[in-house]
């Protein structure tokens, strides 16, 4: 994490440069997402958009009938009746206007709910399609979420703003062509005073949308120092060792160099934009004392003065909303581009390969070596073992010797970067991951701790048999985890507190639990990263009994850096550094007196002194 004063400019975005034909295609797979999210919706916006923008014309054209009408009847050549039929004109006029607005908003509003729907399920869609490895990538992360910022509001923008574009253009062609009649300098004159402020307002378009991206990585890790405050898991740590202010200092760190630049932002726009408004004050008082010279003249009438008058804000407004569209059309497009980023980000066909079927009789490691994406150093080097049905293999070592690295490969979450992994015999990298892994069940270390009900907390291990009561129970029974039943609605308790109702369990209850989910899925492959971690001693007792009942005519791979699990095991494994440095069984590697014996005995010397601590024959902890 760096602060934000701290960190180095970032290159503008990429989508930025895209060429031309890039931004085209954006353009049109954005008005695909939009059309397929509610074709209904997006016909009637564009219809009553497009009708509702020849009104003001109309509009003008009748308004300056009325004036003449007026202008006249003081001098008694019209009719009150003849009035009254143009005013009835403009009433319908008005009405007609108003209810093409009203169907004009709640289609919009219809519309974007649906987008934001259809937005969400497709990046949710594509992030479960992702690897685990692309979850281990900072980038994916900010790609994640500028995708999910903008999912709401940018693709009904381009589709709203083109549309518009088509209406701005009806609107201008027609009241351009009333007031063209008044003198051909007023329509340009006025056109021009539209451009300073809509140029101004694309400039700073873009560089909102720069700062913004450039910001994305700070507001992530901003958002996660919030996270830590605000965190029932974290909150105990924290409390204790008080580094609340610590989080709250660097929280505000990051703040302030966001607000930094968004004054400096706000600073130019504010004095850019009272220029452009001060030169398009100009232009339009030029028009103005134009007009008024051919009125002292007698050249126009009323009514055309009315039209020179109302028509100066409605063409003002419609090339400031022509042009805003364009750019703001722009401006979209680059806020889709990280949208289509992430969802073009390469996925991982987990059902790509040959369809694996049966049970895993045997797993077999061939010099497999491992270095995990965008780092500089390889993890796992020439690792070599063989374990079959009936089986259990131990995997011991040192934090970080590349145990879960192992369990990662062979569970295919991730492949081998050298050597193979056969399953039977045959190279696994042949066969779909997704039905390999259908064979194996694991309890993770960072097991998950599903805010759900018991039931699904053990049951979502095999989705199909949500249903299966037996099995849960039989399940829960296995893992130790009888305790549901005490809780206020057995199995159906909603656990965690993130939820109304939910109970809390304890660090052991959620492990037994997950170990639970292990033992639901009828799997020929168990894996176990450290199973008894939080397990209380006769918990941890009864897993491992367990777990060797469970263990026959299955292979069983354990990682454990308790030596009572470890000795259990056929064969250990010892890896230092990513490297096989021995293999054995518990007495093998005793009798080899090697770094598995030195750890054994640094462990059993640990319970020896344990044991005697009322009266301890080391002096340390009397000088302490
Ligand atoms: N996602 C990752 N990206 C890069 N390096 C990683 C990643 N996960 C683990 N490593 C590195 O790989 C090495 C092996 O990690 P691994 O988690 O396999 O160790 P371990 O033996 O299971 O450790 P522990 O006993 O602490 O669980 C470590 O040096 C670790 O820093």
């Amino acid at each position: 994490m760096t602060a934000p004063a701290s960190r180095p400019p970032l290159s503008p975005a990429g989508g930025e440069r895209a060429p031309l034909a890039l931004r085209s295609a954006d353009l049109l797979r954005t008005l695909r997402l939009v059309w397929q999210a509610s074709p209904r919706h997006s016909l009637t916006y564009a219809l009553t958009t497009l009708l509702g923008s020849a009104l003001p014309a109309a509009n003008l054209y009748v308004g300056k009938l009325l004036l003449d009408g007026v202008a006249r009847a003081a001098a008694a050549g019209v009719s009150y009746a003849a009035l009254l039929s143009l005013l009835g004109v403009q009433v319908a006029l008005v009405v007609a206007g108003s209810l093409m607005s009203t169907v004009q908003n709640a289609s919009q509003q219809l519309l974007g709910d649906s987008l934001q729907h259809a937005v969400s399920r497709r990046i949710l869609d594509k992030a479960s399609g992702l690897s685990v490895e692309a979850f281990e990538n900072a980038e994916t992360y900010d790609k994640l979420q500028q995708a999910y910022r903008e999912v709401g509001s940018r693709p009904l923008g381009v589709a709203t703003q083109l549309v518009g574009l088509a209406g701005a253009a009806v609107t201008l062609v027609s009241v351009g062509a009333l007031m063209a009649q008044l003198g051909a300098w007023v329509l340009p004159l006025v056109l021009l005073a539209s451009l300073p402020g809509v140029w101004v307002s694309n400039k700073f378009g873009v560089e909102n949308y720069r700062m913004l991206r450039w910001q994305t990585h700070d507001a992530r890790v901003q958002n996660y120092l919030g996270g830590l405050l605000t965190s029932d898991q974290l909150v105990k740590e924290v409390r204790l060792f008080g580094f609340e202010p610590y989080l709250l200092g660097r929280w505000r760190e990051y703040y302030l160099g966001f607000r930094r630049q968004l004054e400096d932002i706000i600073r130019r726009r504010s004095a850019w934009g009272f220029g452009a408004s001060l030169l398009s004050a100009l232009l339009i008082g030029l028009a103005s004392a134009l007009i008024l010279r051919r009125a002292a003249a007698g050249e126009i009438t009323v009514g055309d003065f009315g039209i020179f008058v109302l028509g100066i804000a409605q063409v003002q407004g419609t090339v400031a909303g022509l042009l805003n569209g364009v750019s703001g059309i722009y401006q979209n497009l680059l806020y889709m581009r990280n949208l289509f980023d992430f969802l073009e980000l390469p996925g991982r066909d987990l059902d790509a390969g040959e369809e694996w079927r049966g049970s895993i009789e045997s797993i077999e490691f061939q010099a497999v070596g491992f270095r995990y994406p965008l780092t500089e150093r390889d993890v796992l080097r020439g690792v070599s073992f063989t374990v079959r049905r009936g089986e259990a293999l131990a995997l011991v070592g040192e934090n970080g010797a590349g145990k879960t690295t192992v369990v990662k490969l062979l569970t295919r979450l991730f492949e081998p970067t050298s050597g193979r992994i056969l399953l039977n015999g045959q190279d696994a990298a042949r066969f779909s991951p997704r039905s390999v892994q259908r064979e194996m069940s694991i309890i993770f270390q960072d097991f998950g701790q599903y805010q759900m009900s018991a039931r699904e907390n053990v049951a979502i291990a095999e989705v199909g048999r949500l249903g299966d009561a037996a099995g849960v129970g039989r399940a829960v029974e296995q893992a130790g985890a009888a305790y549901v039943d005490d809780l206020p609605q057995g199995l159906d308790t909603p656990l965690g507190r993130l939820f109304q109702g939910g109970r809390q369990l304890s660090g052991g209850q959620w492990q037994r639990l997950a170990l639970a989910r292990l033992y639901f899925r009828d799997a020929s492959v168990l894996v176990f990263d450290e199973p008894t971690a939080a397990l209380d001693a006769r918990a941890e007792f009864e897993t491992v009994a367990a777990l060797r009942e469970q263990a026959a005519g299955r292979i069983t791979l354990l990682i454990s850096h308790r030596f009572s699990t470890v000795r259990l095991a056929e064969q250990i494994i010892l890896l230092d550094g990513g490297v096989v440095r021995e293999a054995g069984s518990h007495p093998d590697l005793i009798a080899l007196g090697g770094q598995y014996a030195a750890l054994y005995a640094l462990q059993a010397r640990g319970y020896a002194s344990g044991e005697t601590a009322d009266a301890p024959a080391d002096p340390l902890p009397q000088t302490r």
